[in-house]
């Protein structure tokens, strides 16, 4: 006998979360719950405003409708919308023991402000030191400052960075200007430096600083492609599609020698600790960049372990189905 239900939930976000030059209050989402016997499987469905082009309330339409389908017929063709493609993709691996338990609860520490709150984590840190900062809110020049200020702090730190397409080349220039030639090397990745895609090749040609692709993933004429000074790829399944679709792009990116690094959405510590078990199958050997729990006020469901936050039960969700 197939039952599915569907949930939907609200989690209120630490103040100060900013997205796209909008503030997120709340985090809200879908949870799908597939039963078969004996069998269940959880996944989150929460598409992520200002990144995903679906809404809430047409991933849910869309999801209710999938989850009836299951439900009497046993279809699971995959949605088009990538974030009910990820959560259906994930309840059914789950459900069919697809979806290993073993998970990577490393999470790369993210650094959006201050630096010194940043040294005591890395300190603790055991094994691979790897730490994630956003640049390109602030002047380029302190972007540097905060740079140099950590690699020289801990001699076995790798930095990401990540300037979500801030830099004019100007910018970027004066950046990377600031950046000791020495530490260049230990800075992974650099995502999206500038607006273009060019540009940003410019910078990697000129600067000697490796690049990711993130947001280019999801435009329409990116193909993936091994370039010069090109090191990872940034996969975030929720705005991706597909447990399959994920799988597909990460042997893609192996097979072209590149680094892919499984990250958040903003997914709840359901989500999250999914995607921690995809990290420790898919991409063993790389930090997954997961350290967003902490912008949350709470957990749902599962926990990730270690965290303080209070973890609130089915009773908090809303039942839709
Ligand atoms: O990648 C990470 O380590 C954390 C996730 C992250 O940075 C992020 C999360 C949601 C939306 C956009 C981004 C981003 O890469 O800018
Ligand atoms: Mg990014």
């Amino acid at each position: 006998m197939r039952r599915a239900q569907v949930w939907r939930w609200q989690i209120p976000m630490d103040a100060g979360v900013v997205l796209r030059e909008r503030r997120l209050k709340t985090r809200d989402g879908l949870f799908l719950c597939l039963n078969n016997g004996e069998r269940e499987g959880w996944g989150e469905i929460a598409p992520l405003p200002g990144f995903s082009h679906e809404t809430l309330d047409v991933a849910q339409a869309e999801l209710l409708a999938w989850a009836q389908r299951w439900q009497q017929h046993g279809d699971n063709n995959m949605s088009a919308l990538p974030s009910v493609a990820f959560g259906t993709s994930c309840a059914l691996a789950e459900l069919y023991d697809e979806l290993p338990q073993t998970a990577d609860y490393r999470a790369a520490p993210l650094c959006t402000g201050d630096p010194d709150a940043l040294l005591p984590v890395l300190a603790a840190m055991p094994g691979e030191k790897v730490a994630k900062v956003k640049v390109g809110l602030y002047e380029a020049v302190r972007d540097g400052m905060v740079v140099n200020l950590l690699l020289e702090a801990i001699p076995d730190l790798r930095l990401r960075l990540d300037a979500n397409r801030a830099w004019t080349p100007l910018k970027a220039q004066q950046f990377a200007k600031y950046v000791n030639p020495a530490w260049r090397d230990r800075i992974a990745f650099l995502e999206e430096p500038c607006k273009t895609r060019e540009d940003s090749r410019a910078f990697a040609r000129d600067t000697g600083i490796a690049i990711a692709w993130d947001e280019s993933l999801r435009e329409a004429d990116f193909a993936f492609a091994a370039e010069p000074g090109l090191r990872a790829v940034v996969i975030k399944p929720t705005l991706t599609g597909s447990l399959q679709k994920v799988r597909e792009q990460i042997t893609t990116a192996h097979a072209l020698g590149l680094t892919a690094v499984i990250s958040s959405s903003i997914e709840s510590s359901l989500g999250l600790t999914q995607l921690a078990r995809l990290a420790a199958w898919l991409t063993p050997q790389t930090i997954p960049g997961l350290d967003t729990l902490n912008l949350m006020q709470a957990q749902l469901l599962r926990r990730w372990p270690g965290s303080a936050l209070p973890c609130l039960e089915k009773d908090a969700l809303e039942p839709l189905l």
